[in-house]
């Protein structure tokens, strides 16, 4: 559905000013009616990343292909005819203050030149559809938060696009309400078919709506692929850094996290539980491999992908012959490991 071929951005290197490269030679596809997450830290490129999809920006070099096209070669009249294909919801919402809901989503309509009846028999089941049927006279001012993304929803898919971009659409939002709009994107995304592309700093929200994930680090993807696989082994530093930080460890434990450990220190390792790992007591045996020694911080299972996936915390000490019998154990049993760091 789009792909991304050889794609490098940079900006500035005009007037004597150095040029920044924020997009380093990206290869990547975003598969046809998938939800594909690309998260990164702030900075990473990922902004950049969306705007080249919908011609706002154009690469410095590479291509950026939509359902066929190239992006950055279309004229201005082709670019306008291309983003009415694409939808696009932002964190802040974007809403025109001075426009009901029913308006907000009638705009993009009317821009097209679309009749004033045609728009009626669309707006009213598209705010059905996103849950506010009963808020169509509503001004943003008299909605919530998750009210003023289901308008914004509403309002991308009143051209009937293919692709929808979603630039940090639950940043905003409390725990809670994210949950539903997510809700809401991934029934989209069932019922009609739409590819969705969404940009996030939250692994959550990759894990909670994305089947395909690519994480973006300083202008370059360093991981991409399956979201269970990402989560059951991380490669990069970066994606393990981002799963660190979406584990539920108390607050103190994650800033007290050290790479190295000092004499005495205990090793923290997340366990990660899935397939045919799944099912075993592996945690009582791990606890009889090294004795009474084992701390268990945090865990849960939970469904990744549509799979169940376990997730479990543990401590234990530092020391060489400690850390040797526990990785005999996980070599003898299969269980993917990770060491996360060290705490004294
Ligand atoms: N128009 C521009 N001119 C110069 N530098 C830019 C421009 N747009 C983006 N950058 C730089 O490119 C880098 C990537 O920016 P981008 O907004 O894509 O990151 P991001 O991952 O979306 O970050 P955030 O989550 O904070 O929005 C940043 O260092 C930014 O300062």
């Amino acid at each position: 559905m789009v792909s991304f071929e050889g794609v490098t951005k940079r900006f500035g290197g005009t007037g004597g000013q150095p040029a920044f490269t924020a997009l380093d030679g990206i290869d990547f596809t975003v598969a046809h009616g998938a939800i594909t997450g690309i998260i990164g830290r702030s900075g990473a490129g990922k902004s950049t990343l969306i705007r080249l999809v919908n011609g706002l920006e154009k690469p410095t070099s590479g291509k950026v292909v939509v359902d066929g096209t190239e992006v950055g070669g279309l004229s201005e009249s082709s670019l306008r005819g291309l983003r009415r294909q694409i939808g696009m919801i932002f964190q802040h919402f974007n809403l025109l203050s001075s426009r009901t809901a029913f308006d907000n989503v009638a705009l993009p309509l009317e821009i097209a030149g679309v009749d004033a009846r045609t728009i009626k028999a669309k707006v009213g089941p598209l705010l059905d559809l996103v849950g506010l049927g009963d808020k169509s006279a509503s001004y943003p001012s008299e909605l919530s938060g998750g009210q003023k993304q289901r308008v914004g929803i509403a309002r991308a898919l009143a051209t009937d696009p293919k692709l929808l971009l979603s630039d940090e659409a639950t940043s905003a939002l409390d725990p809670e309400t994210t949950q539903s709009i997510l809700e809401l994107l991934k029934r989209i995304n069932a019922e009609l078919g739409l590819t969705v592309l969404l940009i996030t700093h939250e692994m959550e929200v990759v894990k909670t709506i994305a089947t395909d994930v690519a994480v973006i680090d300083r202008g370059l993807i360093v991981e991409s692929g399956r979201v269970f696989d990402l989560y059951a082994s991380p490669k990069h530093e970066t994606t393990r850094t981002l799963l660190a930080s979406s584990l539920a460890l108390p607050e103190w434990l994650r800033t007290s996290i050290k790479p190295v450990p000092a004499a005495g220190d205990r090793a923290l390792v997340r366990l990660v539980f899935f397939g045919k790992t799944a099912f075993q007591p592996l945690t009582a045996r791990l606890v009889a491999q090294l004795g009474s020694d084992v701390n268990i911080l945090a865990g849960g299972i939970e469904e990744i992908g549509g799979k169940p996936f376990g997730s479990l915390v543990v401590s234990y000490s530092a020391d060489p012959a400690v850390i040797e019998r526990a990785n005999r154990f996980y070599a003898e049993t299969g269980l993917t490991t990770e060491v996360l760091g060290y705490v004294a």
